[in-house]
């Protein structure tokens, strides 16, 4: 985001504190710093200068490097009278301010601001949020003003006006919209405060092992690496939001609250008579006049009277005092003026749908987390909903190693193969919805490892690699990830996919997750599946569980007990319409065949032994997994 000379920024930390028991709270830690440390990280690169608003402790607030003004009325009135000590001493036409315990503020705020300000011609900008169906929300400590304003100011000020948003109920303000209500988010108490420092402090991985009774990196049950893994990743927090269609295969960020009630009015079922039920006598034929006919999309306004009715279409708004729709084909006769019913033929309030029973104004019609399918793009539409708030894509980058691997293209030397894996991570990365940043075949080469290492680490979120985490020889991929942060070497208790390397990398103030993968191209495949699947979704903040079926085996299959077995399989229709899985033949971790020929993949847990035919066995189909 570039700076912007004419604008000046004011850090408000001149309150009591009183909420967190009358600590200084720009003061407070956070995160590896102080709050107020936070907000000016964000706030400074924005604009020419910045200054501190502060009324104690000023000695440590001046020790950030900027200057530090005190209100000039005494007793804490409150942010305005922050506001006008920076506005008193700003040499910019224009300042903008943010609280000191907004460490999450927009990296934009100062240029969006600045923008509406000069295309709207307003005095003061400043910042709204809306979640979808609920009010807007204004947040006046986060607003540009022209400096030159201060006389309102102070007038207000003297006055005795203490709100922030009244000194500019005379002024022309420009409201802007910011999509991310957490980058508003104050933090009042203490508790809070604790809270997120714990959530958001990086974890190192041994803090996350030690609390697992029994780890043995080199025999580790594949539920406790899924654990691991779990425990030790964590959600990237950054929306955006998408027109409606865009949305499709997003995740949702925020729970949607219906704006209105689906169906608005109460509405025919059926084309027909709509009626009043008490009219229809119960031991013979019922005749009704027939007073009006209503068209869906346009209600009459007619209110029959007893003995009438109103021609109705499918959709229609229901006509006041009816209840029950006679569809036309059960109608014994339909005249000129009037309708006979005979007894018996519909009852009270059939065929009518009423309002809200799809979705009532106020309820919660999606969970965030949610991966959007097609049913609730139409969904969203019913609501009226053109643009929806989704987590924002998660960067991943993947490359593959090992000398013999050559691409396509390019002729296969001796002793060599295709680099298939690449291929196979496209495929499930691009599935899982995910920025994919391609970085080729990477040689058995420490240099070269270490500088695409460096370079995935510095632009995604995460990375996956394949091959070189076993023990052989040329696989220098161990070390250099070990040198590069936070990496563990698993020996997982699991066929196929033993190996695996997993952690979080550094590389000139970036991390991204890493998930080391094994070369064979059975394994790599079983490995993302089982492990860096689940862990990139809840980055991604997607709540996306996979069930595992129940199917008989076709078949006896051999399985060693204290392990878990990803065995490829095929589930069929057998004679008597149930269903069966048979394995694809060899098992081999090279052998790509299998993956491909499968359509799911049988799942043998640790305890389990060998497998009968006929036995039950927990199936994942690759139908929602790939
Ligand atoms: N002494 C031991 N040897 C091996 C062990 C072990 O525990 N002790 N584990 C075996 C298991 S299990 C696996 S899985 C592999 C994993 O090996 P690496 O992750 O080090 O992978 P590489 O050695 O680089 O390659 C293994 C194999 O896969 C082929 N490969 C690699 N990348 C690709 C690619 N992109 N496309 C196609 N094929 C690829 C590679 O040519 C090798 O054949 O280690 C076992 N050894
Ligand atoms: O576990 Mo390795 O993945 O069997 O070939
Ligand atoms: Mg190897």
């Amino acid at each position: 985001m570039q700076k912007n000379e004419q604008i000046s920024a004011l850090i408000l930390a001149g309150g009591r504190g009183s909420r967190m028991g009358h600590v200084d709270k720009g003061l407070q830690p956070f995160q590896g710093a102080t709050m107020v440390a936070h907000v000016l990280e964000r706030l400074a690169p924005q604009v020419g200068a910045i200054a501190i608003n502060a009324n104690q402790n000023l000695a440590r607030y001046e020790a950030f490097g900027v200057p530090v003004w005190p209100d000039e009325t005494t007793g804490f009135a409150g942010p305005l009278a922050g506001l006008e000590a920076g506005m008193r001493h700003c040499a910019t036409p224009y300042m903008v301010t943010a609280p000191c315990d907004s460490p999450f503020l927009p990296r934009d705020l100062a240029a969006r601001l600045f923008h509406a300000l000069q295309s709207q011609r307003a005095d003061v900008a400043l910042a709204v949020t809306q979640e979808v169906g609920m009010r807007k929300q204004p947040h006046p400590v986060f607003c540009l003003v022209k400096t030159r304003l201060l006389q309102v100011l102070s007038s207000y000020l003297a006055e005795g006006g203490r709100k922030m948003d009244g000194w500019y109920a005379d002024l022309k303000v420009a409201e802007v919209q910011f999509d991310d209500n957490d980058a508003f988010r104050n933090i009042n108490t203490l508790d809070e405060l604790h809270s997120l420092d714990t959530a958001r402090a990086p974890k190192r991985l041994h803090d996350v092992t030690s609390c697992l009774s029994g780890y043995d990196p080199d025999a580790l049950p594949v539920r406790d690496a899924q654990r691991i893994i779990r425990e030790f990743v964590s959600p990237i927090a950054s929306i955006e939001k998408v027109a409606l269609r865009a949305a499709l295969d997003r995740v949702l960020a925020r729970d949607i609250t219906s704006p209105i009630s689906v169906p608005a009015h109460d509405n025919s079922a059926m084309d027909g008579f709509a009626l009043r039920g008490a009219d229809l006598r119960a031991d013979g034929p019922t005749t009704l006049k027939v007073v009006d006919t209503v068209y869906a999309g346009r209600p009459s306004g007619a209110t029959p009277a007893a003995g009438e009715c109103v021609r109705i279409m499918t959709g229609g708004v229901m006509p006041a005092g009816c209840d029950s729709v006679v569809p036309q084909e059960f109608v014994a006769r339909i005249g000129e003026a009037d309708i006979t019913v005979d007894a018996g033929v519909i009852r009270v309030g059939d065929n009518r749908r009423f309002a809200g029973e799809d979705l009532m104004a106020g309820s919660a019609a999606l969970k965030k987390g949610r991966i959007i399918r097609p049913a609730d793009l139409g969904l969203l539409a019913s609501l009226g909903i053109a643009e929806v708030p989704v987590q924002r894509r998660l960067r991943v980058a993947f490359f593959s190693t090992g000398d013999e691997l050559r691409s396509i293209g390019e002729p296969l030397d001796a002793g060599c193969v295709y680099d298939s894996n690449r291929y196979t991570l496209y495929g499930m990365l691009q599935r899982l919805g995910c920025d994919i940043i391609d970085m080729g075949v990477v040689k058995d080469d420490p240099q070269a490892l270490e500088e695409a290492l460096r370079n995935a680490c510095e632009n995604a979120d995460a990375i996956v690699t394949s091959g070189g985490v076993s023990v052989g020889a040329a696989d220098y991929t161990r070390d250099i990830m070990a040198r590069l942060g936070d990496v563990t070497f698993w020996k997982i208790g699991m066929r196929p996919g033993r190996p695996l390397a997993f952690g979080k990398i550094n590389s000139n103030g970036h991390s991204a997750f890493l998930f080391g993968l094994p070369g064979n191209p059975v394994a790599v495949m079983v490995s993302f599946y089982f492990f860096a699947r689940a862990a990139l979704l809840y980055m991604m903040g997607a709540d996306a569980p996979l069930p595992l079926l129940k199917v008989k085996s076709a078949a006896a299959i051999r399985k060693k007990t204290g392990r878990t077995e990803y065995q490829r399989g095929i589930l069929a229709h057998d004679a008597n319409g149930g269903q069966h899985v048979s394995i694809t033949g060899s098992q081999g971790s090279g052998i790509l065949r299998s993956m491909s020929e499968a359509n799911c993949m049988v799942v043998l847990h640790d305890e389990q032994g060998n497998v009968a035919a006929g036995d039950l066995v927990d199936v994942m189909l690759f139908e929602g997994l790939v």
